[in-house]
């Protein structure tokens, strides 16, 4: 089934049926009759929109990363583009180096990696001759002896049915040497001298799954860079499997920056809630890494530099810190570290001071902005394309839909805008500014809404919210 195709199935049932009223997001779309206070995008695009036939589509570049040195004064010279800053994420851990040896894990600790190796079938499947129904194996044609023993799905080798005989069989039971069909309980019937009789006519060979109809021991089930789904923890343990070869999960490590951050309790005297520390670790998981450890690194350069210099993570997330206020120490430790800076500052609205960095040969850092709707840019931006490499999961097929409602562009930069799916269409959300987390916590996926704006009816790519298309549990557990 298309993504389309989940979207249109969820959305023929009533939004109020899942709990989700449709009335109670309005107060949170975009549909321009809205709240009086604006959306909170702080860009100077709103006049930009009028020009929204002219939009510029995100064409490939061929530039390669930006290798420049971080700039204290500003990113706009060397901002690399939205489309571009994906691409380099992506590529960035392709080498040897960036990459781990396969693991062996068992079935219970699968799910989500990624297949090193093809799924080898190591045994015929079925691997013996079984009944397809519950009713009786039968030699020859009717009317039939019927003995008094039957066959039971686990039972051991039958004994071979002489030619008019029958036997009582339990779907998935084995089938005994000279079988010639298996006939449905409901499709019998035995005489007063206890013959067991058709009802209607069958076919030689009906109702018996022949040994191998599914696959021979050595066949490819998957190839290499599967998926491990649920179907396929159980097609793995059909096929014999207790440990499969899996790309291991990449190690992610976030430190959180910022002395104004508490960890309980309601804001107060100018120190507000940390909502990244939260939010990162279950939203890593399900891009599929392995949550190492969650730092609370304060504004202590110091502290930031040991943290960066020990980590043995593949990924190190830092958060705020990365523009360039008294106390923004990710640049600084980054070249203390003599780190390779690859994205230095994104074309992107909002979390346009995100960047990436080559920590080690084996090890990159994405520095997330603070603001915490800057940080989910960043995260989608760089540390989604970084993972899906590492972790070797094939890219998400690329989609879009047609916005319900124009929205107000960037004169230069992307923008990513939360939206919600309303059949056909996805309508976007206000409280879409870079510290606000209303939008995108009400939000299915996020609109890419190219420099220049969108119109109403124009499409737009969209990048998935994990639990919009999975559900929370099925991707964070
Ligand atoms: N002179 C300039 N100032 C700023 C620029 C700029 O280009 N020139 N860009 C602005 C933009 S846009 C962003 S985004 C932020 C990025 O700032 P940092 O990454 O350095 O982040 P901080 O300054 O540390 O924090 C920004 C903001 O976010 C709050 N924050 C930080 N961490 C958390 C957290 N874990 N949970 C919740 N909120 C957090 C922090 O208190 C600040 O309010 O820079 C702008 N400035
Ligand atoms: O536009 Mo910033 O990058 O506030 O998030």
């Amino acid at each position: 089934m298309t993504r389309r195709g989940i979207r249109e199935g969820r959305d023929t049932q009533a939004p109020d049926a899942e709990g989700f009223d449709v009335e109670e997001v309005l107060a949170l779309v975009n549909d321009g009759k809205g709240p009086a206070r604006p959306a909170g995008d702080p860009v100077p695009g709103r006049t930009a929109a009028r020009t929204e036939g002219a939009a510029p589509t995100h064409g490939p570049r061929t530039r390669e990363a930006a290798a420049s040195p971080a700039d204290r004064h500003g990113h706009r010279h060397h901002a690399t583009p939205w489309p571009e800053a994906r691409t380099v994420a992506a590529r960035a851990a392709r080498s040897q180096a960036a990459r781990r040896a396969p693991v062996s894990v068992t079935l219970g600790d699968a799910l989500g990696l990624v297949l090193a190796g093809p799924l080898t079938a190591l045994t015929d499947l079925p691997s013996f001759d079984t009944s397809a129904m519950d009713g009786w194996a039968v030699a020859g044609p009717g009317p039939w002896r019927v003995r008094d023993e039957g066959v039971l799905a686990g039972s051991t080798a039958p004994e071979p049915l002489a030619d008019g005989e029958a036997v009582r069989i339990a779907t998935g039971a084995r089938i005994p040497p000279d079988t010639t069909a298996v006939l449905r309980s409901e499709h019998g019937r035995t005489d007063a001298q206890g013959r067991l009789h058709p009802t209607r006519d069958m076919s030689h060979g009906q109702d018996i799954r022949p040994r191998g109809q599914e696959c021979r021991s050595g066949d490819q089930l998957l190839p290499a860079g599967a998926v491990v789904t649920p179907a396929v923890l159980g097609l793995a343990a059909a096929a014999g499997y207790d440990t499969l070869s899996a790309v291991p999960r990449p190690r992610a490590e976030v430190l959180v920056l910022g002395d104004e951050l508490l960890t309980e309790g309601r804001p107060h005297d100018g120190l507000i809630r940390d909502a990244l520390g939260p939010m990162l670790p279950p939203w890593l998981r399900a891009l599929g890494a392995e949550v190492v450890a969650v730092r609370r690194i304060g504004d202590d350069e110091k502290a930031l530099h040991k943290a960066v210099s020990r980590s043995s993570a593949d990924l190190i997330l830092t958060t705020g810190g990365t523009a360039s206020g008294p106390v923004d120490h990710v640049h600084p430790v980054l070249r203390r570290v003599g780190a390779e800076l690859l994205v230095d500052g994104v074309q992107a609205r909002p979390g346009h001071p995100m960047l990436l960095a080559r920590t080690k040969d084996e090890q990159h850092l994405v520095g997330l902005p603070g603001n915490p709707l800057a940080a989910v840019s960043g995260l989608l931006t760089l540390a989604e394309p970084l993972l899906r490499t590492l972790s070797a999961r094939p890219a998400p097929e690329r989609y879009g839909m047609p916005l319900r409602d124009e929205v107000h562009g960037h004169p230069h930069d992307t923008r990513l805008v939360p939206v919600v799916l309303r059949g056909d269409h996805v309508v976007p959300l206000h409280y879409n500014g870079p510290a606000m987390l209303r939008g995108v916590a009400a939000a299915d996926a996020l609109a890419v809404v190219p420099p220049g704006g969108a119109r109403a009816g124009q499409r737009a790519e969209l990048l998935d919210l994990p639990w919009a298309t999975a559900g929370v549990a099925a991707c964070f557990t």
